[in-house]
């Protein structure tokens, strides 16, 4: 894996159908271009948005319909996406999902957003997730988290000790925190050494303005790439041995004093 694509889109309140066309766009723009990307990454919750008190009628049952779409787009492109997240119906509740899809198509990790957002009410609407968001993409061990998330370093620790080596992050992030949004994200690459490549989106809905500032960060804190407040596809280049080398130079893993650690 090398080059990634965020698509820092605006999603249309409540509206599936509108959001799926826009994705469709998007994928299809990247991939008939000369830019040879191997990742696609969406936001949080493209789909519908924020449009929590509707969700029995928007959210996908079992995520059947988004999986079918972007594993024929995955499929057809030979391309790998993190399709963002979305609100999947179970049996339980609404989950907000993030879907992975390799290079044929197939769904390869479901990851449900663990730490639900009580200021954007998530927790009346929204059950959480309690499994982690591991999984391989073209030979590397990557995470995946979902907005809130990132203010748990514990968390994304978790998530990086079995050599991980880029968290990618997908988000709803509100305009008035964005300076959070970096330098959480920069920390969080800072602190485990490794690509954090986060896509946000940008425009409002009818309670929040959303800030923009897709970003991939390198494992020395480096901004490899930052988008602004615009509709825009944001691209980057990872290069896997960068993360090797950090670790080598200043081994924070191996230097870890667990036994002074509360969790
Ligand atoms: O933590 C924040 O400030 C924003 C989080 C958020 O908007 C979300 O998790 O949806």
């Amino acid at each position: 894996m090398s080059r990634v694509a965020l698509v820092q889109m605006h999603i249309a309140f409540g509206d599936p159908d509108t959001n799926f066309r826009t994705v469709e766009e998007n994928i299809r723009m990247i991939c008939t271009s000369d830019k040879k990307v191997d990742v696609i990454v969406l936001p949080e919750l493209w789909s519908t948005g924020y449009d929590l008190t509707r969700l029995n009628e928007i959210a996908d049952n079992e995520g059947k319909t988004t999986v079918e779409f972007i594993g024929k787009l995955a499929k057809s492109f030979q391309v790998n996406i993190i399709a963002g997240s979305i609100p999947k119906a179970t049996d339980s509740g609404v989950k907000n999902t993030m879907l992975v899809f390799n290079r044929n198509g197939e769904l390869i990790k479901e990851y449900s957003k663990a730490h639900l957002f009580r200021l954007m009410n998530e927790e009346k609407y929204l059950i959480e997730g309690n499994s982690d968001g591991l999984f391989q993409l073209d030979g590397e061990l990557c995470a995946g988290v979902i907005c809130y998330d990132i203010r748990f370093p514990e968390w994304v620790r978790t998530h990086m000790l079995d050599d991980t080596k880029v968290l990618f992050v997908v988000a709803e992030w509100p305009k008035p925190r964005i300076d959070h949004w970096r330098a959480l994200l920069i920390s969080r690459a800072i602190e485990n050494q490794c690509y954090v490549v986060a896509c946000n989106r940008i425009g409002s809905d009818p309670n929040n303005e959303f800030g923009g500032h897709s970003i991939i960060v390198g494992p020395w804190g480096e901004i490899v790439a930052e988008a602004d407040e615009s509709e825009t596809i944001l691209y980057g280049d990872l290069d896997m041995s960068e993360v090797e080398k950090v670790r080598k130079t200043i081994p924070i893993f191996s230097d870890r004093r667990t036994e002074l650690y509360r969790l």
